[in-house]
């Protein structure tokens, strides 16, 4: 058998710690279809006594995390996170010493990847990141590799683990929002900083890395329109339900003749549609391709074991030297589209008021509505009052968004109103 795949490991967190057991309880599989043993050689992490179950004697310890760039292996392995400080150092220095790097950073990535795609190649080094996007799920693979001869038109999906456990918790066992999330915590789902996951950004993240590669743009976390899950409440999620609804955090990118359209906002998902079959950490991803059709990606989207694999089949690809362009095209191939206005975009949407218990609201909103060319399906009000609030749910008739807007900027400042409205979009 060939030499062995040299491997330096950067953080033992719940990541790291998973690649090393994946190695240790898979390594002659690893090792056959590699076509030679992958094995760690060097770590570096914050605290070298935490016990985290393995047995660290057999690697060389590094404190200092950027010297990891020139240990004596053949590919580093970043499983640190932060879109800047070492993480991106420990990047740079490897791919400009012309070794691998394989990371699950998507921070970075979306911040840092198209300098790190030029000086992968200029380096003539593999910068693989499976793990990065939707954790286990092959899908960085499957659109740069399975679906690249087709033009994709959309790409969208639920692509946060975190926010989907506590949505289709909460649904399910009808408890709050904070104890969820703790849970999650928990369970090695969330960031580092949680804010991350529940405000949209890591969702954001991914899909500008899922869009690059989908449709040939420079990663560019900036021109992705970021909402999260803080304004779900409860009791939307029951009366999406009620309509026939999961309520679900998308991330979507979608090409257009007016540019590249990127954003991540909470959905009201129809109840036949897959999407609103995802539950937990699980994430999927869908994606419309001219000739293949619909793809559907499904699997964990978090957690120590399933990132850990993702990390490891990137590995092994390395091992194989099997690799391309990190984002499916040459980086002076890959362009800067124009941000489309989401305005002009048609849909429907359901949109939920608090409000104060008095005669005159349900005409101001109405009114507001109408003003704005909003066309109003259906208006429930809830008499059970929050914080002395009422609820008032709107579901609107298939419209530009751009009105929807206009409408929420009228009541803006309203008397009657007594929290921010919640705006969620309905799948289509
Ligand atoms: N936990 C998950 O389910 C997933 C995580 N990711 C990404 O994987 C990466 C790692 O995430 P986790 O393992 O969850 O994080 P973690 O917080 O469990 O582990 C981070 C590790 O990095 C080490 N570290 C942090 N700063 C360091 C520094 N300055 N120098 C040296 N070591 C340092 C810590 O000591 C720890 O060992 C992040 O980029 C995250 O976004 C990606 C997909 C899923
Ligand atoms: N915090 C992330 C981890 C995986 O990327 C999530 O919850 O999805
Ligand atoms: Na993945």
């Amino acid at each position: 058998m060939a030499d062995a795949l040299r491997v330096a490991l950067a953080g033992l967190g719940t990541v790291g710690a998973g690649v090393v057991r994946v190695l240790d309880a898979n390594r002659d599989l690893i090792a056959r279809r590699a076509g030679r043993p992958i094995e760690v050689v060097a770590v570096s992490a914050r605290d070298r006594h935490k016990d985290r179950g393995i047995d660290l004697n057999r690697f060389d310890w590094v404190d200092d995390t950027g010297a990891l760039a020139h240990a004596d292996a053949d590919v580093v392995v970043e499983l640190i996170g932060g879109s800047d400080g070492p993480a991106l150092a420990l990047a740079r220095a490897t791919l400009a010493a012309g070794k691998g790097f394989v990371t699950a950073n998507k921070a970075m990535l979306a911040h840092h990847g198209y300098e790190l795609a030029q000086a992968a190649e200029a380096a003539g080094a593999p910068l693989k990141f499976e793990a990065a996007v939707a954790g286990g799920i092959p899908v960085i693979k499957g659109l740069r590799e399975g679906a690249a001869a087709n033009a994709i038109a959309r790409v969208y999906g639920v692509l946060n683990g975190t926010c989907n456990f506590i949505l289709s918790t909460m649904e399910a066992e009808g408890r709050d929002f904070a104890e969820v999330l703790a849970e999650a915590q928990a369970l090695g789902f969330a960031e580092a900083d949680p804010s991350f996951d529940i405000d949209g950004v890591d969702a954001a993240h991914k899909l500008s890395i899922l869009a690059a590669i989908a449709f040939g743009s420079r990663p560019a976390f900036d021109a992705v329109e970021a909402h999260g899950i803080r304004g779900v409440l409860a009791a939307d999620i029951a009366e999406a339900a009620a309509l026939g609804y999961r309520v679900r955090l998308l991330g979507v990118a979608e090409a257009g003749a007016s540019g590249l359209f990127q954003r991540v906002h909470p959905h009201l998902v129809p109840v036949s549609h897959p999407l609103a079959h995802v539950t937990g950490s699980t994430n999927a991803v869908v994606a419309e391709g001219n000739f293949v059709g619909r793809l559907l990606f499904q699997g964990a989207g978090a957690g120590e074991g399933p990132t850990a694999s993702a990390v490891v089949a990137d590995l092994i690809d390395i091992a194989r030297r099997e690799f391309g362009p990190p984002f499916a095209m040459p980086a002076a191939s890959l362009e800067t589209p124009e941000p489309a206005d989401g305005g002009s975009r048609r849909g429907r949407a359901y949109v939920r008021f608090s409000v104060v218990d008095k005669v005159g609201v349900l005409a101001e909103i109405a009114a507001a509505m109408r003003d704005a060319g909003v066309s109003i399906e259906s208006l429930i009000q809830r008499g059970a009052a929050v914080d002395g609030s009422v609820l008032v749910a709107i579901v609107t008739h298939e419209g530009p968004e751009r009105s929807v807007a206009q409408a929420l900027e009228r009541l803006r400042g309203s008397q009657s109103l007594t929290g921010e409205p919640l705006w969620m979009h309905i799948l289509g």
